[in-house]
């Protein structure tokens, strides 16, 4: 679908991100204008109207039913009207969707300043329609006038909201027309998180912390590649910087495989923090080492590149799928095997164990903001049990003095610090190996007192510089005596 050029550049003045951040427009440059309203024929539906119809479907989905975007998006069973847009309109669905949920708190704020009451609940889609346009107006590259007139659209083609047309309509005026002066734009807005992560978070992280996080989660993560060699060489090839120990970190955007050295298998897309797990197992030339839980792979290939003899394990046949095709992309090889670790027994022990345990994955926010509300308390607890079970077993697969590195890319203490501490009063046998600075490229602020790993979103410049910060990750280096 082809949707006319926005008739206006947007004001030079942006809302803030939050005490003082400022907001960076982004997503794919769709100059969305369109008339809307006036700008489709009689019983058509206006230029753009099918994006941000779809838009405010996934965004409900995702909010009011808990389903995951990799879910809505998916190519074969995903959103049906999304699955029927072109290209170009489902990169802007993405870029309305992830925008709305990183910028969900502000949008509450702002919109409740604009309303006398709040929508009520059984009204349908009113409220996702408002924030779909209000993310638009405030964040995106989308005229203003476009925003506003397909949200109308929108509401009036929903029997539900239809009687909320008006309401639509003069609400997102006045944004367009306030967002300059809008008092809850230019402060602290609050958290955007479902109330159970934010007392959370503010409990395990302290105030200052967790509004650090926030700031971190309004930015677009950069893209981090984990290298098999030569970081700085493929920084310079790429226009990117090298970043902890040893990622390299690109501001560039658009489709990987694209990007030199992807074919020849120079590189692979990893969060920089989650490339530290593995780096703490250190050099594995001639060693035996596990994977366990290895889908899609990324651990796997660095292990091997670190040397190893390398035997990947992961519950997920299909999963796997993606651990073949990486490792033969970089031309790299390990014994892959499908199996459930709960019931798995290895022929022989490891000297090395790297256990990325599945987890409610919340210290991946910044990538996949629909993780706040795909997941539950009760996620955390039913994942905790699980992870015990797999760490109490798969520890006594060392051989004596060898080492496991139990990981999560979660922010949850149960999945990670009381893990280990548990662990560890349990099992006489093993000893913690705390992490240096050293071993992750000197970011001290990423060890705690005890010696673990625990990165956040507002680590390395996160929330603060041009293209700072990691994902949360957890990870703690145990030695069988
Ligand atoms: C966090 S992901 C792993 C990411 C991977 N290590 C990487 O770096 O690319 C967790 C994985 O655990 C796997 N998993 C979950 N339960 C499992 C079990 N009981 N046995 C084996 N694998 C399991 C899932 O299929 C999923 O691929």
């Amino acid at each position: 679908m082809n949707e006319p050029t926005g008739s206006r550049p947007k004001s030079p003045s942006r809302p803030t991100g939050g005490k003082g951040a400022p907001a960076r427009k982004q997503g794919p440059g769709a100059k969305a204008g369109g008339p809307g309203t006036g700008g489709g024929s009689p019983g058509r539906p206006a230029p753009g109207f099918a994006a941000r119809k779809v838009a405010a479907d996934i965004l409900g989905n995702v909010v009011h039913k808990h389903r995951t975007l990799d879910a809505e998006y998916d190519v074969t069973s995903g959103h049906s009207g999304f699955r029927a847009l072109e290209p170009k309109d489902r990169s802007l669905v993405k870029a309305i969707v992830a925008a709305a949920l990183r910028r969900r708190g502000q949008l509450d704020a702002i919109l409740a300043e604009l309303l006398d009451r709040p929508i009520p609940e059984r009204t349908g889609r009113v409220t996702d329609i408002l924030h779909v346009a209000a993310v638009q107006i405030l964040f995106l590259d989308v005229a203003d006038h476009a925003a506003v007139s397909l949200a109308v659209d929108l509401a009036g083609s929903d029997k539900r909201a239809r009687p909320y047309k008006g309401l639509v309509n003069g609400v997102l005026r006045r944004l367009a027309r306030e967002k300059d002066t809008l008092s809850t734009i230019t402060g602290s807005g609050p958290a955007g998180l479902p109330l159970w992560l934010a007392t959370r978070w503010r409990e395990t992280y302290g105030a200052e912390t967790f509004e650090a996080i926030l700031r971190a989660h309004l930015e677009e993560p950069a893209l981090d590649l984990t290298v098999k060699s030569d970081a700085e060489g493929w920084a310079e090839r790429l226009g990117g910087r090298v970043v902890a120990a040893g990622s390299v970190r690109l501001s560039r955007k658009g489709a990987v495989d694209g990007f030199e050295g992807f074919n020849e298998g120079g590189w692979w897309v990893q969060d920089a923090a989650a490339s530290l797990p593995a780096r703490l197992l250190g050099d594995l030339t001639g060693k035996r080492a596990a994977d366990l839980c290895a889908a899609p792979g990324g651990k796997t290939a660095q292990l091997a590149t670190q040397g190893a003899d390398v035997t990947a394990v992961d519950i997920s046949e299909k999963r796997l799928k993606r651990v073949h095709s990486n490792l033969e992309r970089l031309g790299l090889s390990a014994r892959v095997v499908a199996a459930d670790l709960r019931s798995y027994e290895p022929d022989e022990p490891f000297d090395a164990i790297l256990l990325d345990a599945p987890c409610s994955a919340t210290g991946t926010m910044r990538r996949h903001p629909d993780v706040a509300w795909t997941k539950r308390p009760a996620d955390v607890t039913t994942l905790a049990a699980i992870q015990a079970e797999l760490l109490r077993k798969t520890v006594t697969w060392l051989k004596p003095g060898g080492v496991l590195v139990y990981c999560t890319c979660s922010m949850e203490r149960e999945e990670g610090e009381d893990q280990i501490a548990a662990l560890l009063a349990e099992m006489p046998g093993i000893a913690l190996e705390p992490v240096l600075p050293a071993e992750i490229g000197g970011l001290a602020e990423c060890i705690t007192p005890e010696g673990y790993l625990r990165t956040l979103p507002c680590h390395l410049g996160g929330g603060t510089e041009p293209e700072g910060g990691l994902d949360g990750f957890f990870a703690a280096r145990l030695r069988r005596l």
